[in-house]
């Protein structure tokens, strides 16, 4: 499959990322015995029962509206679901039943905590919460002993219900005694996340993204070549998304306001949905060929370009900068081939030095010798 930029010059098509996508602890010294989908990283949702877990995996990773939720079953054992199937972010999520109990001998801790990369404990903000912050106590002791690379983020959830002032003070609440708690068990050191999330709006999507981009030992490489990328092409801000979820896996080091996220979601909705009405092909309703560009009525563009399969690098600028957009388009073609080489090189040379050095000098140079 070949990409054909406006001048007709054409380079290869990235295609979707190999499958040893290579982050997260596990990735690094797999064991053969271990089935492929145990070896991915894991991310594990737990929290006291209805506080909503279920529901996030649903409306994140399955399309359901967040009012499908509201009757959803209890969970009544370890749900194991694999993402990568259906996106190219690859990671187990396991959804634990609220009334799961530690000291139970059925319950293997080691098995459970020991090749994990994330924790993420859901409170329910609209409950009271006592019980659950004890609970995440228990939880985080726990956790930390087997497995103290462990990264532990807290949810407070179902905030939709809360006014402005309220959702402050809550979290102000639930982060002063959850490290008060902490203290008491000796456990002073240890590292929580907070955030205010909710299904009903692009909080949960937001969230999920700094989980998930906390599991990928490439980061800073994506950043820095996100940042190179928009300084050479005028861009304000650009998201590299997973189209399926709409978690972004990065962005440039300018702050993220929560209305330009919502915005690129959109974009990604609307995008998706076009194609799939107006789409030649059956099978894909993204691919090589997809781009759009959205002209808002206040002077800003979203420009909308494929990566890979299941990437889409979503940028915002000004619409004067938008008379550029050759230069941002061969920019991105740049930008696109870097990517490539930080997995790809990667992967050949699994045991020595990763190559995101390279694609950031590919990057650096190209870039220049476009403005020149
Ligand atoms: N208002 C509001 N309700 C939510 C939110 N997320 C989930 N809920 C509701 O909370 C209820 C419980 O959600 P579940 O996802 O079943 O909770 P759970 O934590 O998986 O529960 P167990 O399976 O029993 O452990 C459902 O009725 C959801 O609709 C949210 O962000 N806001």
């Amino acid at each position: 499959m070949a990409f054909a930029d406006d001048d007709g010059a054409s380079t290869s098509f990235v295609g979707s990322f190999p499958k040893g996508f290579g982050y997260g602890p596990e990735d690094q010294d797999p064991d053969p015995a271990m089935s492929e989908s145990e070896s991915k990283p894991r991310i594990l949702l737990m929290g006291l029962r209805r506080s909503g877990k279920s529901s996030i995996q649903k409306v994140v990773f399955h399309k359901v509206s967040p009012n499908e939720t509201l009757f959803l079953e209890s969970t009544n054992k370890i749900v194991k679901e694999d993402v990568s199937n259906s996106s190219f972010v690859q990671f187990q999520i396991w959804d634990l039943p609220g009334h799961l109990n530690f000291f139970d001998s059925a319950f293997d801790s080691e098995h459970i905590f020991g090749g994990c990369g994330a924790l993420i404990f859901v409170i329910d903000a609209q409950d009271d919460y006592v019980d659950a912050l004890a609970k995440l106590r228990q939880t985080v002791s726990k956790a930390n002993k087997i497995n103290p690379k462990l990264k532990f983020e807290v949810f407070i959830h179902k905030v939709d219900g809360l006014s402005d002032d309220h959702k402050i003070e809550t979290q102000r609440d639930i982060h002063q005694r959850a490290y008060d708690d902490l203290a008491d068990a000796g456990l002073e050191n240890l590292h929580l996340s907070f955030y205010l999330t909710s299904i009903y709006d692009h909080s949960i999507f937001e969230a999920f993204s700094k989980v998930v981009q906390k599991l990928i030992p490439q980061l800073p490489t994506l950043e820095n070549l996100l940042n190179i990328f928009i300084s050479n092409s005028g861009i304000e801000k650009a998201f590299l998304f997973e189209v399926v979820s709409k978690i972004y896996i990065a962005t440039d080091s300018s702050p993220v306001d929560m209305q330009s996220y919502e915005l690129c979601c959109d974009m990604i909705d609307v995008v998706i949905d076009v194609s799939c009405i107006y789409g030649t092909r059956d099978d894909l309703t993204f691919d090589d060929s997809s781009y759009a560009i959205i002209k808002m009525n206040n002077g800003t563009i979203l420009y909308l370009r494929e990566v890979t399969k299941y990437l889409a690098l979503v940028c915002i600028l000004r619409e004067d900068s938008f008379e550029r957009q050759g230069l941002i388009d061969y920019n991105f073609l740049c930008f696109r081939e870097a990517i490539q080489e930080v997995f790809e090189v990667r992967q050949k040379m699994q045991g020595s030095q990763p190559n995101s050095e390279n694609a950031t000098n590919l990057v650096n140079g190209l870039a220049e010798k476009s403005q020149s």
